[in-house]
């Protein structure tokens, strides 16, 4: 019998994949150990050639006629012994009319004779590793006192940002401004003792050292003149190339970094339309071989990266196995 922990002994799985719920992924993926998963990727992806991640920039699919966008996203990481895609599809209108406004599924194969290992839930995927990328982003970016967090949006993303960076940091002051107060005010309460619910933009960020925005607006919600010198901005909403988040004089004068230069250059209307000039990946800091200016005013700008999906898929599938 071929033993299956050699590579290249494998035998062809024709059976059944895998079926992984929402909610098992949600029992089994834990943020603090997802973190420094997250962390090895985006290393990876930065070292180019040398870090064994091969993944094209996400293909997107509008859907004008309804306004909405499907993505495709494939990647393969010989480091984690990984080959998954995952298939997302997201329309903002939803949120309106009280659907998800993000529906996610994710196919992982085994890289050696590319059989159908799993189909896992994506969703879950998508809100934690987005949120564990914005950790890894803030741990190098931020400054490491940071007590103040301004969360702008009220949404999934915003719940996972909070879940994610309060492994990081210590907050003694959380602000949270959304379109509605009642959406601000309900993570507000979820939140706790330390949360606020802001009526303004201005008023959530004006004393943060740490600000996440998590909206599907097309135009910028923040601005420069609102912004403490020194803050770190996870800008993680606006994934397209007309969509704004952020105001361009806040984009050219923080220190820029991004998940990836390719899609950022392609992907995101806050980089493209300010021209503003991306200083690094994220990666590259995680590498050392650029430079983390966490006493300047920074910017992450967030795209998400089919590696993150890739190596969380990855990490859902070894837990199951030992559990
Ligand atoms: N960078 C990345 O890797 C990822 C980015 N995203 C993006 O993050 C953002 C938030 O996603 P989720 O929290 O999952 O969405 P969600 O649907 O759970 O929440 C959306 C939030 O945006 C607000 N919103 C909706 N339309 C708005 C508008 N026109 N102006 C201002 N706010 C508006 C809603 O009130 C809500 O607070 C989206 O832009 C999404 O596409 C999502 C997944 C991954
Ligand atoms: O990386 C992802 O997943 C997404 N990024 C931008 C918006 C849709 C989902």
């Amino acid at each position: 019998m071929a033993d299956s922990t050699q590579p290249g002994t494998q035998s062809f799985d024709s059976g059944f994949p895998l079926y992984i719920p929402a909610n098992k992924v949600e029992e089994i993926l834990k943020i603090s150990e997802l973190i420094p998963v997250i962390e090895r990727a985006l290393g990876n992806f930065s070292n180019r050639d040398n870090g064994g991640i091969v993944q094209p920039v996400r293909s997107v699919v509008p859907v004008a006629k309804y306004q909405g966008f499907l993505g495709v996203m494939p990647c393969f990481s010989a480091h984690e012994h990984v080959l998954a895609t995952k298939l997302v599809a997201f329309y903002p209108t939803n949120y309106d009319k009280g659907l998800p406004t993000h529906m996610a599924t994710l196919m992982v194969f085994d890289p050696e004779n590319g059989s159908l290992k799993a189909i896992m839930d994506g969703e879950v995927i998508t809100n934690l590793r987005t949120a564990a990328a914005s950790a890894v982003a803030t741990k190098y970016l931020a400054n490491p006192k940071s007590q103040v967090l301004a969360i702008i949006g009220a949404g999934h993303q915003a719940r996972s940002h909070h879940q994610a960076l309060s492994t990081l940091f210590n907050f003694t002051e959380v602000n949270i401004y959304s379109r509605t107060l009642e959406s601000a005010e309900k993570l507000s309460q979820e939140i706790g003792s330390t949360a606020k619910a802001c009526s303004s933009v201005e008023e959530a960020v004006k004393r943060a050292d740490i600000i996440v925005t998590v909206t599907f607006s097309k135009v910028p919600v923040l601005f420069a003149k609102w912004v403490k010198p020194g803050a770190h901005v996870n800008a993680v909403g606006a994934c397209r190339p007309d969509w704004q988040e952020i105001d361009p004089d806040l984009m050219r004068g923080s220190v820029l970094y991004v998940d990836s230069r390719e899609g950022a250059m392609k992907e995101s209307g806050d980089v493209i339309l300010s021209k503003a000039e991306v200083y690094a990946e994220v990666g590259e800091v995680v590498n050392g071989t650029k430079e983390a200016f966490c006493e300047k005013t920074t910017v992450f700008k967030s795209l998400g990266m089919a590696v993150e999906d890739a190596v969380s898929a990855n990490l859902v599938l070894a837990k199951l196995r030992t559990t």
